[in-house]
């Protein structure tokens, strides 16, 4: 499978964005992870286009928890995306890129008073109220600082999307949201209403992420289309927006087939359409947080195969070989948490046939699958292995499990690569740490050499 600007050029080596990933491995070691400008740029325009072309009052915010650095933010900026925001980290990467603050929405179902006060002296564009905690301390913020908000009530539409269990959000059985069946929802719009700094402007909902089908999406759809006709008998108070979040699925494995952008628009926007027009409704603004869609195919890691070994293996009867790289884990928890499953390929000997059947493995100290079988090349000690679709929730969820240093990212486009994130060095793993005076003895001759 070749996602994006990916192709094998001449010397059988995989290309992407115009840049041989063995010479992208070579100049900036591995594990390394590339973005692909040009896909990630087509994906921001395809997606936005795709709604744009069916219902013109479409605003898309890219979920930054898929994929967050300076330059991302930077070029979601550029292409006149908004910027969804879950903590003060994301907040602040996305302000010191300087993303502009309206165009930013604070979301998180336990907000801070640092993080509501510095969205607040900020001016982000909407804050998505997610339980009646957070509004109650909002309100009181909003007096402290004589100041006004705009939000969205996040509401918890009670659908049950085909997904892992742990990134399913839609069901009412979740910490996010005000559930709409016991009514938490419309009391949460009530409220907003008779705070007088609080500006209600419409709904939100968030299903689930990876959805490999649009029904839930439907589904949800309509069930916020009624939770608006409540609002509006209810209370007579205008829903502006309706944001569905994200949740759109990506091709993992070659045989998965994710809805297209314009498969997806079409059921989406038809839905919303036929069901305002029966609610009698007019046409509110409809937003979008697209994470993984955007950015998860457009990405790609590459490590160094290393140590090798055959194990015989009784189910099925046979042998299984490990084949080892220099990262696992700490780069790409997503096959542990979620048993998520990836494809690859070997970027040096990428035009050869794959007769063997072998299993990554990471190099931490745990059982670290990467990939539990795939098909490549007989692979060999030095081999530049790239994993594909590692655009989202890797990066962002990378640790120093084992001590391993952070990997750099590049961003490749038109033949050049630009560093953008850099890997990790020791002095970084220590920069935080401190010994206390009593514990302290003179540092051995090998580790001062290794500072040096
Ligand atoms: C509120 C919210 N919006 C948007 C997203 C982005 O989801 P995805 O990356 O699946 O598009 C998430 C993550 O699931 C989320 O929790
Ligand atoms: N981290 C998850 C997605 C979480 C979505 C955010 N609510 C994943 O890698 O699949």
């Amino acid at each position: 499978m070749l996602l994006g600007t990916q192709r094998i050029n001449a010397q059988g080596h995989l290309e992407i964005g115009g840049c041989d990933t063995v010479q992208l491995a070579k100049e900036f070691g591995t594990p390394l992870y590339v973005i692909d400008e040009t896909a990630l740029r087509a994906n921001c325009r395809a997606y936005r286009a795709a709604f744009e072309s069916r219902y013109p009052k479409n605003e898309i915010y890219f979920a930054s928890k898929a994929l967050l650095t300076l330059a991302i933010a930077a070029l979601i900026d550029q292409e006149g995306l908004g910027m969804d925001v879950a903590s003060f980290g994301e907040l602040y990467t996305a302000l010191q890129a300087g993303f502009p603050a309206e165009r930013i929405s604070l979301h998180g179902n336990n907000k801070s008073k640092e993080e509501l006060e510095t969205a607040l002296e900020a001016k982000v564009g909407l804050i998505i109220l997610d339980n009646f905690y957070e509004l109650e301390l909002l309100s009181q913020l909003l007096e402290m600082h004589k100041t006004e908000a705009a939000v969205l009530v996040r509401a918890t539409p009670g659908v049950d999307p085909k997904t892992h269990r742990l990134i399913r959000t839609g069901q009412a059985d979740t910490k996010f949201g005000f559930n709409i069946s016991d009514g938490s929802a419309l009391e949460a719009v009530r409220r907003v209403l008779r705070t007088p700094k609080l500006r209600f402007r419409g709904l939100h909902c968030h299903v689930g992420s990876q959805l490999l089908d649009v029904e839930t999406h439907v589904e949800a759809v309509q069930i916020m289309v009624q939770t608006m006709q409540s609002v509006v008998r209810e209370t007579g108070a205008e829903v502006e927006i309706l944001n569905i979040g994200g949740g759109l699925g990506v091709r993992y494995l070659e045989e998965q087939r994710p809805p297209t952008y314009d498969e997806f628009a079409e059921a989406v926007v038809s839905t919303l359409k036929s069901a305002l027009d029966a609610a009698d409704l007019p046409y509110p603004i409809l937003q979008q947080e697209p994470g993984r869609s955007l950015v998860g195919e457009a990405g790609i890691t590459l490590y160094t195969v290393g140590a090798m070994k055959t194990v015989p293996i009784s189910e099925p009867p046979g042998t299984r070989t490990y084949v080892s790289v220099d990262g696992g884990l700490s780069d790409n928890p997503r096959p542990q948490m979620y048993d998520a499953l990836y494809e690859c390929l070997l970027a040096n000997r990428a035009d050869e046939p794959a007769e063997a059947v072998v299993t990554i493995a990471g190099k931490h100290c745990e059982t670290d699958t990467l990939i539990p079988s795939t098909k490549l090349p007989q692979p060999r000690p030095g081999d530049i292995l790239a994993v594909q679709t590692t655009g989202a929730y890797n990066f962002v969820m990378a640790s120093n499990y084992n001590r391993f240093l952070r990997p750099a990212m590049v961003l490749v486009h038109e033949g050049n690569a630009e560093l953008i994130v850099e890997r990790q060095r020791l002095e970084d793993l220590l920069r935080h740490e401190r010994i206390p005076e009593r514990l302290c003895r003179h540092r051995p001759v090998f580790a001062q050499k290794l500072a040096e």
